[in-house]
């Protein structure tokens, strides 16, 4: 796992159109744990040099307590390259590359990243939302492990790929949803699902999140802030999901379990598998609580 995954909340992220000036102005004062300045699907063509103007000045703000990270136009497309060019004047934590299809698209843009000179903390992150990329997901994914690719986050782009495919029902998106979150956790990638377009729905969109985070999904890509909190809540660990960790940590951090591999604790089997997942669940309370 990632130094990243450990430390790094990720239970919200929420899209800002670079063109909504009145959605921009509440950046700072929302409480989600990563803002997306989009510059693709939210952004009219005839809006989009307008947009990757202002970006500067977005950037050149306060920013609040969110990780910053800016969508550009497929590297491909007639906007990409200037897209880019803005994009890395601002130094966001990372910059989301919507329609990836390859892992040589990924290395393209790392290659573009350090012929600007990037620093290596501007990460990658892919957008997974056509069929080529999940036919490619695991070459994709192990980019991960090679920290030079800097690919950190994959995010779900769950209305493309209904677009794409023609499936609109969730149920049977899901093979391919859970095949993402196989190989993300394989390159040891943080995780976002799709978002909820019906933000009125407040019911719909918290059982999508509790089964995200059901799913192994570390959090939601939201569209507006009603519902960023409802995102925190569920991705948060649970005060119950706490308490064991705690007592796991105590117990093995006793002397007579020091060279135990596994422990009986309240009638239950824990072996040192537990006690990891328990530190880590332990440490991201802790990133969260900061
Ligand atoms: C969907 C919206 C267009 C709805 O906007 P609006 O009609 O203005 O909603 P409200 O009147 O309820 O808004 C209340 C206030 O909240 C502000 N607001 C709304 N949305 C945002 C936001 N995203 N960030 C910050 N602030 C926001 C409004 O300005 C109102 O403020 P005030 O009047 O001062 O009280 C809108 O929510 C929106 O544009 N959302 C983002 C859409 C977007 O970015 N889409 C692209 C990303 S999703 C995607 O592409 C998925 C992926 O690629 C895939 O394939 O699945
Ligand atoms: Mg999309």
């Amino acid at each position: 796992m990632t130094e990243q995954t450990l430390c790094r909340p990720r239970r919200s992220a929420l899209y800002i159109p670079v063109s909504n000036d009145k959605a921009l102005a509440k950046a700072a004062s929302l409480d989600a744990d990563v803002v997306i300045f989009d510059l693709e699907d939210a952004v009219a063509p005839a809006d989009k040099p307008a947009a990757r103007a202002k970006l500067a000045a977005i950037f050149a703000a306060p920013a609040g307590r969110a990780e910053r990270v800016i969508r550009i136009n497929a590297l491909a497309s007639e906007w990409g390259a200037d897209d880019l060019a803005a994009a890395l004047a601002c130094q966001p934590v990372a910059i989301l590359l919507p329609k990836v299809d390859t892992a040589r698209d990924i290395l393209e843009a790392g290659d573009a990243l350090d012929d600007a000179a990037a620093p290596d903390e501007v990460k990658l992150w892919a957008m997974i939302e056509t069929p080529k990329a999940l036919l490619n997901i695991g070459a994709i994914a192990e980019l991960g492990r090679d920290p030079a690719s800097r690919l950190a986050c994959f995010v779900a782009g769950t209305n493309d790929l209904a677009k794409e495919t023609g499936v609109s029902d969730r149920r049977y998106l899901m093979p391919w949803l859970m095949q993402l979150v196989l190989a993300a956790k394989a390159g040891g990638l943080d995780l976002l699902d799709g978002v909820y377009n019906d933000f009125r729905d407040a019911d719909g969109f918290g059982r999508e999140c509790a089964e995200g985070a059901a799913m192994g999904f570390d959090g939601k890509t939201v569209i507006h802030p009603s519902q960023i909190g409802p995102a925190n809540a569920t991705f948060a660990p649970s005060e119950q999901a706490l308490a064991e960790a705690r007592a796991i940590r105590e117990a093995f951090a006793k002397p007579e379990n020091a060279d135990k591999g596994v422990i009986g604790l309240d009638g239950k089997m824990v072996e040192r598998l537990h006690l990891a997942q328990a530190e880590k669940l332990l440490a991201k309370a802790a990133a969260i609580g900061a």
